[in-house]
């Protein structure tokens, strides 16, 4: 069984699908997990059968012709184009010889979709609950995490290891093809080629990201050959940076699920269109952006030096940050300010409601909170969600005085590890 985490989008929102900017993002402990059963038959066709139990109507089962895989179907008439994608891209990629029945669960934690009409469930250890939702995947709320970015990921990773006797995503090599197949089954599924952060995220963990170029991607999907997919995936430098970039100790991540929702989609066009409108302006705005974006990152790199290097200096730091005094961390506060200041010049200028007034006077009054060294709106920003950077320590406390706010914590926490082998026996009674 292998799982994905879910993803915070801190830092480089709209930037970063132009590749000369860096974006930071943070991996979340919810994770999705697919866990694969194999049976080798010599059967007249292969059998990929996705199940996602959670969720009513929740199997896609594929029968695929090994020599014309271009045109499995699935058997009930049911649509997940992530999945399909993923089962094909995968296939093209490894040209199987030999039929195979394969049988791939997938589970998500809780907190990547809304729990409106929904049941828990248990594992036999207790040490698993998910939930049970009453409607098919494409009609339950999301929350932001990333859910098609997780599927995608662990569904690639859970499908290659059926096809490999000595597969291990410790190693580097193995995780960049996890990777690269991944970002062309995403891209493929939306139909469209996004800067990608969250694939990479799901398999990486939280990483400071670089983009692709897109045309590498498009031009697989285009031929859709497997000679160059192959080379794509294991003889091509994608230029892609992810280095590896996490939160110093003693700093979490709250992340609040707000009432309301955004389509990223059209704030993404608004955006855009105003880039091509002013570009002189918006050059400017995503320069600035960009200093106090770097400037943030390279300041928590800083104090994680320091907290190894001066332990003790540190650990006072932190405790005076939990009373109010946030002089031993100005410069991530400073940095965020600078973040919220362009985001916002950029709501104002392009139309596009990134860090609208509702969420700009709920993160104000967070930021003015003991122990809180900022908050943005995270992604693409809008009304979905905000999240905050907060010493452990002061966490009830923000708690405390944001409970009569439009703001729900999320049960989240910073998890800096991408894709990883997970331990079967924590969903006994679940699978
Ligand atoms: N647990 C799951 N089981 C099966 N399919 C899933 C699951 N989670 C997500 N998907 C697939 O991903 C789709 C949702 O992807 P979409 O890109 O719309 O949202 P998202 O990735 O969660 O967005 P965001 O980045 O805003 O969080 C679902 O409709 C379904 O096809
Ligand atoms: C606006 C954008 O930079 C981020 C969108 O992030 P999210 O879907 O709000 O998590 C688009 C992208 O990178 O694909």
């Amino acid at each position: 069984m292998f799982s994905a985490p879910g993803k915070a989008f801190v830092a480089g929102g709209y930037l970063v699908l132009d590749p000369k900017y860096r974006a930071f993002v943070i991996a979340l402990s919810s994770r999705m997990y697919a866990h694969a059963h194999v049976e080798k038959e010599a059967a007249k066709y292969t059998e990929v059968c996705v199940k996602s139990p959670q969720f009513a109507e929740g199997e896609w089962c594929y029968k695929i012709d090994l020599s014309r895989p271009d045109l499995a179907q699935e058997i009930h008439g049911r649509h997940n184009p992530f999945v399909k994608s993923t089962i094909d891209v995968v296939l093209l990629y490894l040209a199987p010889k030999q039929n195979k029945r394969i049988t791939i669960t997938i589970f998500s934690d809780p907190e990547y979709h809304s729990q409106k009409d929904s049941t828990p469930k248990t594992s036999k250890t207790g040490l698993k609950t998910l939930y049970y939702h009453s409607q098919p995947i494409h009609k339950v709320a999301k929350t932001g995490l990333g859910s098609s970015a997780g599927l995608v990921a662990c569904l690639t990773t859970a499908l290659l290891s059926c096809f490999s006797e000595s597969f291990d995503v410790k190693k580097e090599t193995t995780l960049t093809r996890i990777h690269n197949l991944a970002q062309v089954a995403h891209c493929h599924a939306q139909g469209k080629i996004g800067s990608g952060f969250d694939v990479a995220a799901a398999t990486f963990g939280s990483i400071v990201y670089r983009r692709f170029d897109p045309q590498l991607v498009n031009k697989v999907i285009e031929s859709w050959k497997n000679d160059d997919l192959v080379q794509l995936v294991d003889n091509t430098d994608w230029k892609i940076e992810h280095t590896k970039c996490c939160l110093p100790p003693g700093i979490k991540l709250l992340m609040g699920d707000i009432v309301g929702g955004s389509e990223t989609p059209k704030l993404v066009s608004k955006v855009l269109e105003w880039r091509k409108k002013e570009p002189e302006r918006s050059l400017e705005v995503w320069t600035h952006l960009n200093t106090n974006n770097m400037r943030l990152i390279e300041s928590l790199e800083k104090l994680q030096d320091t907290s190894k290097i001066q332990p003790e200096t540190y650990k006072l730091s932190l405790r005076s940050l939990v009373e109010g005094n946030k002089s031993g961390f100005s410069d991530v506060v400073s940095s965020i300010r600078g973040i919220r200041r362009y985001m916002k010049i950029m709501t104002q200028e392009s139309g596009a409601e990134i860090e609208p007034d509702q969420q700009t006077e709920l993160l104000d009054y967070c930021m003015s909170l003991k122990g809180v060294l900022g908050g943005v709106v995270p992604g693409a920003g809008g009304y979905d969600a905000v999240c905050l950077l907060v010493a452990e320590d002061a966490i009830p406390e923000v708690v405390e005085r944001t409970k009569d706010l439009s703001v729900t914590w999320l049960n989240l926490r910073e998890q800096e590890t991408g894709i990883r082998e997970e331990d079967v026996s924590s969903f006994i009674g679940l699978l």
